[in-house]
């Protein structure tokens, strides 16, 4: 049933980030009706995940200002434009920053769930139609973030991006799997299919290592070894699967000659998931973090010569209209945690109090209500 603001410019409230490092202002926005082939979106919830941290902080290379950011979302479709056939208003939606199009060359490859119909667009914070932002603030364009934008009570995303999920699935919870969950669960399950009786490593206890070590678990993991300097993160981590603590700050060595002390030669899988490139190094085999702007990582060649494979994951290797949909029903019919990740939860007015919690050990993921 079409919406009463089809077709119009709905002014709504979002939380623009008009330079790195500077609070986000919280205003009106005018946010233009989709074009052919886009989707406006009613966002719900949103959550904030470290990646918006690192694009807000400056470090992003992709990162543009003004923007709106935003990445872990849910809501329901208000309006799509001319060519749109596979969701329609009311459908309850994900939006997904990386694409499935089922049809361009990645997407028809097997070999990655990186599609490239978009990316040449939302890497440069516009619509690929007309390569111009469907937000503004008195006439002034603000860029688009990842495709999503989700720090804004409406957002237009393209049809691409859209999983259009369960409509009883709980969307202040579901909006997880938009990010850190199914990354580090795919991590496991897809990127390094992780088999039973192997020894886990996990860098970093946010919500992505502690997804990897729920997924490790699941995978029948013998050993999960959470690594955090954190130690407000041990007691939750149990929670998720871990069955041993490493604090590198109790340790004089390095933390690789620890784990290999503690495991007599190494770990089968390494998880990095904190975006820290001498960690990259250390948990050679396997990365999920994302390190800022100029940062690079080596090695002795030695280390790749004897069989450790350094690895890379986007979204966990989930294909995201495919199988977002599935991983709502798996946390629907209770086989995968999502409840257990949300600590805080907040209004978007308090959006900025909500990225100074990230920073607090007691912040897995804060959900936003967007106040409509
Ligand atoms: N590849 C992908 O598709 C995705 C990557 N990411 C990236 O994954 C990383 C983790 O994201 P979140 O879980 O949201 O972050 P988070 O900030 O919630 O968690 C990071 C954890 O690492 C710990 N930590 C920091 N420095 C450490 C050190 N030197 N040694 C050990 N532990 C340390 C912190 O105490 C914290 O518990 C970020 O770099 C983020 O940008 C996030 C989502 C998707
Ligand atoms: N813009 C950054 C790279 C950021 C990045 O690596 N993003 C991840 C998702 S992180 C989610 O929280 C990703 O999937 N990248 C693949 C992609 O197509 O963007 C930079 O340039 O460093
Ligand atoms: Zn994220
Ligand atoms: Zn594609």
């Amino acid at each position: 049933m079409a919406s009463s603001t089809q077709g119009q410019v709905i002014t709504c409230k979002a939380a623009v980030a008009y330079e790195a490092n500077k609070p986000l202002v919280v205003e009106d926005v005018q946010v233009a009706p989709p074009q052919a082939g886009e989707v406006r979106i009613k966002i719900l919830s949103t959550a904030l995940c470290h990646t918006d941290y690192y694009t807000w902080s400056g470090k992003d290379p992709e990162g543009l200002f003004p923007c709106i950011l935003g990445h872990e979302a849910a809501g329901i479709v208000e309006s799509v434009g001319e060519g749109v056939t596979d969701v329609q208003p009311g459908d309850h939606v994900i939006p997904c920053y990386q694409a499935e199009c089922k049809n361009c060359k990645m997407c028809n490859s097997g070999k990655t769930n990186l599609c490239g119909k978009v990316r040449g667009a939302t890497g440069v914070g516009v619509m690929m139609s007309d390569r111009k932002s469907r937000f503004s603030v008195n006439g002034k364009p603000i860029y688009h973030f990842m495709g999503t934008s989700t720090f804004s009570q409406y957002t237009v995303v393209h049809d691409v991006s859209v999983a259009k999920i369960n409509p009883q699935a709980p969307l202040d919870k579901v909006c997880l799997l938009g990010c850190g969950v199914s990354t580090g669960l795919g991590a496991v399950w897809n990127t390094a299919k992780v088999e039973a009786g192997s020894v886990v490593a996990v860098f970093g206890l946010g919500t992505v290592g502690l997804a990897v070590a729920e997924g490790a678990k699941s995978a029948g993991a013998s050993r999960i070894i959470g690594i955090d300097i954190d130690a407000k993160k041990f007691d939750v981590a149990k929670n998720f699967g871990v069955t041993e603590f490493v604090n590198p700050k109790d340790h004089d060595k390095p933390i690789q000659q620890v784990l290999v002390d503690l495991t007599d030669g190494g770990v089968d899988y390494s998880f990095e998931c904190i975006g820290n490139v001498s960690i990259m190094r250390a948990a050679l085999e396997f990365v999920v973090g994302v390190a800022a702007s100029g940062q690079e990582i080596a090695t002795r060649p030695f280390q790749l010569v004897t069989g450790r494979v350094w690895k890379g994951t986007a979204f966990g290797g989930f294909k995201s209209r495919s199988q977002v949909p599935w991983l709502v029903e798996k946390y629907m019919n209770k086989e995968i945690k999502v409840d257990e990740y949300i600590t805080h939860n907040m209004n978007l007015t308090d959006i900025n109090k909500a990225f100074d919690l990230l920073h607090e050990g007691g912040c897995l993921r804060c959900v936003l209500a967007m106040e409509h």
